[in-house]
């Protein structure tokens, strides 16, 4: 499907047709009581139940015409190169916070005794150092830091394929992360998308870059329409981010002429854009009660004669207000938990607001938001439900889970 095509992303709810996913593997199993927090997890889920949850989420998909790509797969296929994979691993472990030059070295030729895929699994399994068989406590701080299991950290939160990169238009935003766990995922996505032989022909532009300053993720990036953006000024998305991407975007061959930069609190539970607010058909959208405003949303367009090239217009009103006025229709906002004060808080915090719209009016969600869902169900729209026992673990949805690379227009 992908073949010979560019990717085309001109909304949050055009017929969905292919999809950058990732199957949970080992770095789950990594996850301890000591690391949840660095590596931005509440509990260790199941590795089984997860996978099978998982592919139950991928076979929805499939079953609806959507094609699946494996992240892990397409990163070890981007590697036929011995200079690309030479890069590629010494990008790895520069960033893989190790000291020693010798402790380097020593990964370096663990990770050469793998095949491709099997090397790829391991970095983002996570690397132990007992398993690597030139490791030696030689230095003080190795000595000292004996008693830490790993060299690399497992990359826990991989399976939430929508944040380290999203498509706009038939672009990219290769992003960089609030934090280092989150930043080293977007290795992988980088050499996809500059040398995977599906990817390497479409000149894809990038409209944001992993080593920029400041930092951009996907969960904050939400595409309204074919000309306007909405972008969260969250926990994780800075609002120099923002600009940056605008300047780009504006000055591109696509139709983005407006970005909504929507100012949310900065706390776990509101993380990303899209933990509060989800769009499931042409004029609605499930949202967190908690985001219904009044809001302060920053409305920024091209503007030649400013010195940055951007005008920004700040616009105080209702969710409803602001997306009525710029969706310029009757907008229908539905609430996760139906508005009761502890259901919706229990639903969001399980990502009862972040579904994934597979075509207007059509979404996959988590089976435990049963309240919303049933709502979502009163409001005619069609339902994918999937399970989510250990998927939600995480703190992510059926949106964070996937990263869309074409969908038919609207
Ligand atoms: N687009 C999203 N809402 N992603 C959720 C990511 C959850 C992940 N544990 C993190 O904290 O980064």
């Amino acid at each position: 499907m992908l073949e010979n095509k560019s990717l085309h992303i001109t909304s949050e709810i055009g017929k969905l047709k292919s999809v950058l996913l990732h199957r949970p593997g080992k770095e789950l199993e990594n996850l301890t009581p000591d690391l949840l927090e660095r590596l931005l997890f509440d509990d260790i889920p199941y590795l089984k139940i997860a996978q099978e949850e998982h592919d139950e989420f991928a076979k929805t998909l499939r079953d609806n015409g959507v094609e699946v790509l494996y992240l892990a797969e397409l990163a070890a296929e981007s590697l036929y190169d011995e200079k690309i994979k030479l890069n590629f691993v010494n990008q790895f472990i520069d960033e893989a916070n190790i000291e020693s030059e010798g402790l380097k070295e020593a990964l370096g030729e663990y990770l050469y005794t793998f095949s491709n895929k099997e090397m790829v699994d391991k970095m983002m399994a996570g690397i132990r150092k007992d398993e690597v068989p030139k490791y030696k406590r030689t230095s003080l701080s190795d000595m000292i830091d004996d008693s830490y299991p790993f060299i690399c950290d497992p990359l826990p939160n991989l399976y939430f394929t929508r944040d380290p990169a999203a498509a706009i238009g038939n672009g990219v935003t290769l992003n960089h992360m609030r934090t280092q766990t989150r930043n080293r995922e977007t290795i992988f996505t980088k050499y996809i998308f500059e040398h995977h032989p599906k990817f390497k022909d479409m000149n894809i532009p990038f409209w944001y870059n992993r080593n920029e300053t400041t930092s951009l993720e996907g969960g904050d990036e939400l595409i309204l329409n074919e000309k306007t953006l909405a972008i969260g000024i969250s926990q994780r998305t800075d609002a120099r981010s923002i600009e940056k991407v605008s300047k780009k975007l504006f000055n591109s061959n696509t139709n983005f002429e407006r970005v909504l930069a929507f100012h949310i609190p900065k706390k776990r539970a509101f993380m990303h854009l899209d933990t509060v607010f989800t769009m499931v058909d042409y004029d609605k959208f499930t949202v967190h009660p908690g985001i219904e405003g009044p809001l302060t949303v920053y409305e920024i367009t091209k503007d030649e004669k400013s010195e940055n090239g951007l005008k920004v217009n700040k616009e105080n009103g209702t969710l409803e207000q602001i997306l009525t006025k710029y969706l310029n229709r009757k907008i229908t906002l539905i609430r996760c938990g139906g508005g009761d004060p502890i259901n919706a808080a229990r639903e969001q915090w399980n990502d009862g607001s972040n579904t994934l719209a597979i075509a207007p009016g059509e979404v996959v969600v988590y089976s435990r938001n049963y309240i919303t869902n049933e709502l979502l169900d009163k409001y005619g729209i069609k339902l994918h439900i999937v399970p989510s026992c250990e998927l939600s673990r995480g703190r992510g949805g059926p949106r964070c889970m996937s990263m869309p690379l074409i969908r038919e227009d609207i």
